[in-house]
């Protein structure tokens, strides 16, 4: 009886240790994450229609994956208590925020958090202060980086997982949610101040997307978007499979959305700071420090490796009133489109990347092709069409001549000591070359602004509606700058034509 009893004891606890068979849901949720997952997984596309044809197609899968989290999500909340979020902006919440920062150590000299039109939150100078005065000072211990993810109950998933070895943006995204996710968490202040949402395209309709049509940010947009969805994938299919204490914590709480909110909290706020031992420069967090908003200027934040902190200077003098800028670093509007969720008008560093190459099926190919080697540039490259009153820089313009020469001219710069002289607009060349360079690129410039779907003026109506959404703004600023770049180079090809 005895025997009996201990081995109904042994079925018993073998009976509960079993999984549960998965729900109906969460049946059709595995299902769909692994037909995404092979969606993604080969992304071999040759143009932009069969990328935002495949981009159709995981759209249709995430909204039924959106559907099904969304009804889990109501059914998991009916037996716990859900917890509440503060409001990001209320009074009470940067006041928690702040007396965290205090209680850690952080500083804010002459300024506080504010509310900015356009902006959403940002710095505000209260009285005035003189350019390289310490503004913010963040300590490491509340710099949220890799370091402090491998010290958490992530370290183990990290030794298994090669993605969360190798990509430590990944590892401080799925961080951030381990982090959000537990009941006591020390950035809890921190998080709270986080924006629930974000325009980087990760949170663009299809439609918002195709208001790209013509511009090469849209290649590199679905991308990214393709990039991270296959992320989400295949960390759901981890989660679910596994029984370690980060996935136990996932396996539920882990949506599309939230994947999408960390990695976009990562993407538009990390930065850089050099490791414990100071070894290399590690990805991190720097509250505080990461609510300034960016303007043209020069870096001035720091690690201040004496105090363990990051310091944050004024670039300039700033007026009391005013909002406290800092400068991001030297990135063109694609990039902050795609990796920060905005198009900063005024970007003094902004680019257009042109795609030029010499044609297999041009009979002097070979020719052209040694002489653009002896400058060191490619027969297909890209090149930059910049910001300002000389778009053309010497890369381009060599490229431009040596496209456009004939075969004598090609063999004279070939067998020249002076080749390298072709960058410069100074160096003596056939007039009519100099035209034949001019007018070709006046035309390719002429073709690219005809692949959008509206001229800048256009854009610069709808950028005055009031009421366009955030996402749509964001999109057409985009499309109204490049197009911005492309015109004003356009403008200077006529005038070197004219020359
Ligand atoms: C590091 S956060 C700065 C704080 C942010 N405004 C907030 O509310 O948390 C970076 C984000 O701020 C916004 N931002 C920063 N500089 C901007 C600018 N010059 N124009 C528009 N938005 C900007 C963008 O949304 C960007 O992704």
């Amino acid at each position: 009886m005895g025997k009996k009893l201990q081995n109904n004891s042994t079925n018993k606890s073998r009976v509960s240790n079993k999984k549960p068979k998965p729900s109906k849901e969460e049946k059709e949720l595995l299902e769909t994450v692994d037909s995404l997952l092979r969606l993604t997984t080969f992304p071999i596309h040759n143009n932009v229609a069969q990328s935002l044809d495949c981009q159709k197609q995981i759209n249709s899968f995430i909204e039924r994956i959106r559907v099904l989290e969304e009804k889990l999500s109501k059914k998991q909340n009916k037996s716990s208590d859900s917890k509440t979020t503060p409001v990001r902006h209320s009074k009470e919440n940067i006041e928690t925020f702040t007396g965290w920062l205090k209680e850690n150590n952080a500083e804010l000299n002459g300024c506080s958090i504010s509310v900015f039109d356009g902006y959403d939150l940002g710095i505000k100078v209260d009285k005035d202060i003189s350019q390289s005065s310490l503004v913010i000072a963040v300590p490491r211990k509340i710099t949220m980086s890799v370091e402090s993810a491998r010290k958490s109950i992530v370290q183990d998933l990290v030794n298994k997982v090669d993605i969360l070895k190798n990509m430590p943006n990944v590892l401080l995204a799925v961080y951030l949610l381990v982090e959000k996710f537990s009941e006591t968490s020390f950035w809890k202040p921190y998080l709270d101040i986080l924006p629930k949402t974000y325009t980087t395209v990760l949170y663009f309709t299809l439609s918002e997307l195709e208001e790209l049509k013509g511009s090469p940010t849209l290649e590199v947009a679905l991308k990214q978007i393709r990039s991270i969805v296959r992320q989400y994938a295949y960390f759901h299919k981890l989660f679910w499979a596994s029984e370690d204490p980060v996935s136990e914590l996932m396996k539920n709480k882990f949506t599309f959305s939230e994947y999408c909110w960390a990695v976009s909290t990562v993407m538009t706020r990390q930065n850089m700071i050099p490791s414990e031992d100071d070894n290399s420069m590690i990805n991190a967090l720097i509250p505080l420090w990461d609510l300034c908003n960016h303007t043209n200027g020069t870096i001035s934040t720091d690690f201040n490796s004496q105090q363990d902190r990051s310091e944050c200077l004024a670039f300039r003098d700033f007026k009391a009133g005013e909002q406290l800028f800092i400068f991001y670093g030297v990135r063109t509007n694609a990039d902050f489109f795609v990796h920060n969720g905005f198009v900063y008008e005024d970007n003094e560093n902004d680019i257009y990347w042109i795609r030029l190459g010499i044609s297999k099926s041009d009979p002097l190919q070979e020719k052209r092709q040694e002489l653009l080697k002896k400058l060191g540039i490619w027969s297909m490259a890209e090149f930059s069409i910049k910001k300002g009153p000389r778009p053309v820089d010497g890369r381009l313009l060599a490229f431009l001549r040596i496209f456009n020469m004939d075969s004598d001219q090609l063999d004279h710069w070939i067998q020249s000591e002076k080749s390298s002289d072709l960058q410069y607009s100074e160096c003596a060349l056939d007039t009519a070359l100099e035209h034949k360079s001019w007018t070709f690129l006046k035309a390719r410039l002429s073709l690219l602004l005809a692949s959008y779907k509206t001229k800048q003026e256009d854009d610069e109506k709808l950028l005055e509606d009031p009421n366009l959404s955030a996402n749509l703004k964001v999109a057409i600023k985009m499309r109204f700058t490049e197009k911005r770049l492309l015109q004003d180079c356009l403008v200077y090809a006529e005038e070197m034509i004219q020359k």
